[in-house]
């Protein structure tokens, strides 16, 4: 058995930011092929397009020399922070293969490795193109939970109503469960963001523009939510924060992890220092040359192999990198919370808002 667990890049040029360069996976598939000497199942863990599997198939198969491929789909659904839990209690492992004897064979044999330590009503079988787009549905029904939660928090605000009161009710509903409405500055991380578009891309491709402005909704709430979020705190201080320290507590897309690929901090950051504010920025896990480098990167540029990417970032002079909250709220205008890691929840904010200037939190 092979798994791929490998980068899907998004293609550059036509369709940039869209549709998924498969590149490694051809080649990683011709390298199975030309090294195996036996009959292989290869499972396809990564997050792919729909019919990834046919193309790789295809390349097998041409390139066999005799020897069976079976190609099954086994998306991977952990998150980020809790990844070690999630392999051991996963909500459910989701297996697409050929409705063939020989891809149900596949399937019994990737089932009998989780079968290990996962109950066997938790291992779900599909055909392969549902496995796919299973993992893009669940990727894009979460993603569009926090987009409705942060719609509705725009409202809140213009109507006074509070929004984590809103959200705990809604969550309330049996049917509708209360994870993943939390309002918040937009998602990020590397998926979400990402395969939203492969999505939008796949139904364009299928001729269903309709479906596709749907699911396009849902990132520009996303990209709303951000400039919202940086109007207001400008429109809190008379307007401008030209030249006034903006202190920001966190940096991560999310807390519990050091990974900051397409975290609504950028987006944020770059529109405060779009009106030149100065800028001094605290995460417990990410590091400056980190924060530097996204600062200076267009979006998705981590998404590039190395050699794409800026060698050396330009170290902004209105940004300065701390290693403690107090320092970066201290004689600030205004402090931005950013991510919602436990040791903000306990911070002495007298203290901090002792030491700030005119005071906008
Ligand atoms: N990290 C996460 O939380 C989750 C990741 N996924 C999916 O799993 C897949 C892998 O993700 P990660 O492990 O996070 O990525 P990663 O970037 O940490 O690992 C990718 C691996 O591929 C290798 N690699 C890169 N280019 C290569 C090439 N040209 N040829 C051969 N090997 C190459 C790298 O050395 C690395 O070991 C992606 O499709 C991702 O969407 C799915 C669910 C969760
Ligand atoms: O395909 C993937 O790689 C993974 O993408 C997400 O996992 P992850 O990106 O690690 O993190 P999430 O916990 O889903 O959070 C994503 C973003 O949504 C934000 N979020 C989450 C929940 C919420 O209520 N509100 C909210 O704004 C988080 O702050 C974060 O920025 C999915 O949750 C995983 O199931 C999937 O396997």
């Amino acid at each position: 058995m092979a798994v791929i667990a490998l980068k899907c890049p998004s293609i550059e040029g036509l369709g940039a930011g869209k549709a998924a360069d498969l590149t490694y996976w051809e080649s990683a598939a011709r390298m199975i092929a030309d090294v195996s000497k036996s009959d292989k199942i290869v499972v396809e863990k990564s997050t792919v397009p729909v019919k990834t599997a046919e193309a790789i198939e295809k390349i097998l198969t041409h390139n066999s020399k005799g020897i069976n491929f079976q190609i099954l789909s086994n998306p991977e659904f952990l998150t980020e922070g809790t990844a070690i839990e999630d392999l051991f209690k996963p909500d459910r492992v989701l297996i697409g293969g050929r409705e063939t004897p020989g891809g149900q064979k596949a399937i019994q044999a990737l089932k009998d490795v989780y079968a290990q330590w996962i109950p066997e009503e938790r291992i779900l079988t599909t055909n392969l193109w549902s496995a796919d787009l299973s993992k893009l549905a669940a990727n894009a029904f979460l993603a569009q939970r926090i987009s409705s939660g942060n719609a509705m928090s725009a409202l809140c605000e213009a109507t006074g109503a509070n929004v984590s009161q809103v959200s705990y009710t809604v969550g309330k509903d049996s049917r509708i469960v209360p994870k993943f409405l939390n309002a918040s500055v937009g998602f990020g991380g590397s998926c979400f963001q990402k395969y939203i578009p492969n999505l939008v891309c796949i139904c364009e491709c299928n001729g269903l523009p309709e479906v596709a402005e749907y699911w396009k909704q849902v990132i520009k709430i996303n990209d709303y939510q951000k400039t919202h979020f940086v109007n207001r705190v400008v429109a809190s201080m008379f307007n401008t924060v030209s030249g006034k320290k903006v202190g920001i507590l966190g940096f991560a897309f999310k807390k519990d992890t050091g990974d900051t690929r397409e975290t609504p901090a950028i987006d944020v950051c770059k529109g405060l220092l779009g009106d030149k504010a100065n800028l001094s920025i605290y995460d417990p896990q990410v590091n400056e040359d980190q924060i530097q480098r996204d600062l200076s990167m267009n979006k998705f540029d981590w998404d590039h192999p190395l050699h794409l990417q800026p060698m050396s970032p330009t170290t902004m002079k209105q940004v300065s990198i701390v290693w403690d909250t107090y320092t970066a709220t201290k004689d600030a205008h205004a402090v931005c919370i950013l991510t919602e890691w436990d040791k903000f929840k306990t911070l002495d904010y007298k203290k901090i808002y002792g030491n700030m200037q005119s005071v906008t939190c």
